[in-house]
């Protein structure tokens, strides 16, 4: 270890995207003198916010598969003595834990001897999608310890609500968690200062939480499906907007790349809630054409029947 100073950590939580790449990539654009790493950990074997994560840290490192809480700690520990013994440590290490990541489970990593004599976990910050909160909060138990892991919530999405609802919102999360220092944010936009009045993490607080479940593997299921075939524009996203209203408590999320008929870029897909986007993205040389669909009692052949199924019923009709 070369600095005599400890690594800086932040890390960031939040439900499936509520918002926590956009977040990264602000923070990481106004901070770019800094040396800064990045963790990425994302819940299914492909990942797609590493390539969205934009250039401006100097290294990256992918935890992938599994959830940085419960089935990547080794590797997270691998990744950390790698930083330790590197030449040239970084003044700030993010981790944007997978959207289903228990955040206390991650931050107690923090609290081992041997990670704490090097590292210095100074935020826990978790984002909420204001847009999404209610419908999601009920039935997905990771989002109540994402909030109480959290030394700063950010409510995201807020110009998608009424600035009413935002205070409702306020006072329900301050009653979830009255340490944590609140506010509502758009894209992300938010300047990371330190928690006023605090120069590490608050997470030891998580130890009074134990009567919570403790974490014993999410329901949640990860499935990509490789789309190489070009899709019609409007029935993709006609096929995958009818399941996401009538299956909107299963499928908490989609992403990946796409190609469209007659289209020259091909496009990130992204759904949050039950509403879908479309961005035209620039392709890779090796860039691969995949759908990740992350949810609850989701089936592969299920999700292959939307997406290739309208495609089936046309050859038949011809
Ligand atoms: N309207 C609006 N959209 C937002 C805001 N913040 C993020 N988004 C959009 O929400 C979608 C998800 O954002 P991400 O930053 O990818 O969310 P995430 O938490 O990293 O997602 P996962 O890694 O899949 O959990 C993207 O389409 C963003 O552009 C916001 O404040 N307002």
């Amino acid at each position: 270890m070369q600095k005599a100073e400890k690594i800086k950590v932040i890390i960031l939580t939040g439900f499936l995207g509520a918002g926590k790449t956009t977040l990264l990539n602000n923070i990481l654009s106004n901070d770019k003198g800094k040396l800064n790493f990045v963790i990425e950990n994302e819940f299914g074997k492909v990942s797609v916010d590493s390539t969205l994560v934009q250039k401006n840290y100097n290294q990256l490192f992918e935890l992938n598969n599994g959830c940085i809480c419960c089935s990547l700690d080794a590797e997270l520990i691998e990744v950390l003595t790698q930083l330790i013994i590197a030449e040239k440590q970084p003044d700030c290490l993010y981790i944007e834990a997978s959207g289903v990541a228990d955040a206390g489970m991650l931050a107690s990593v923090f609290k081992r001897d041997d990670v704490l004599k090097y590292f210095n976990l100074t935020q826990v910050i978790c984002l909420v999608d204001a847009e999404n909160f209610e419908d999601r909060v009920t039935e997905v138990p990771e989002m109540y310890r994402q909030i109480i892991a959290a030394d700063r919530i950010l409510i995201n999405k807020s110009d998608l609500v009424r600035p009413a609802y935002i205070k409702e919102l306020e006072s329900r999360l301050k009653s979830l968690n009255p340490f944590a220092a609140i506010e509502p944010t758009i894209h992300g936009n938010f300047s990371i200062d330190p928690v006023p009045d605090r120069s590490m993490s608050n997470y030891a607080k998580i130890d009074q939480f134990q009567t919570i479940e403790t974490n014993a593997g999410h329901r949640m299921k990860s499935i990509a499906i490789a789309v190489p075939e070009e899709f019609d524009r409007d029935q993709l996203y006609a096929s995958l907007s009818v399941t996401l209203y009538l299956h909107y408590h299963q499928v908490y999320r989609i992403k990946g790349f796409v190609r469209l008929k007659g289209e020259e870029n091909p496009v990130l897909l992204q759904s949050t809630g039950n509403k879908i986007t479309l961005t035209a993205h620039t392709p890779s040389d090796s860039q691969k054409y995949f759908l990740v669909f992350i949810g609850r009692d989701i089936e592969r052949k299920g999700l292959e029947r939307i997406l290739f199924g309208y495609k089936k019923e046309k050859v038949l009709e011809n």
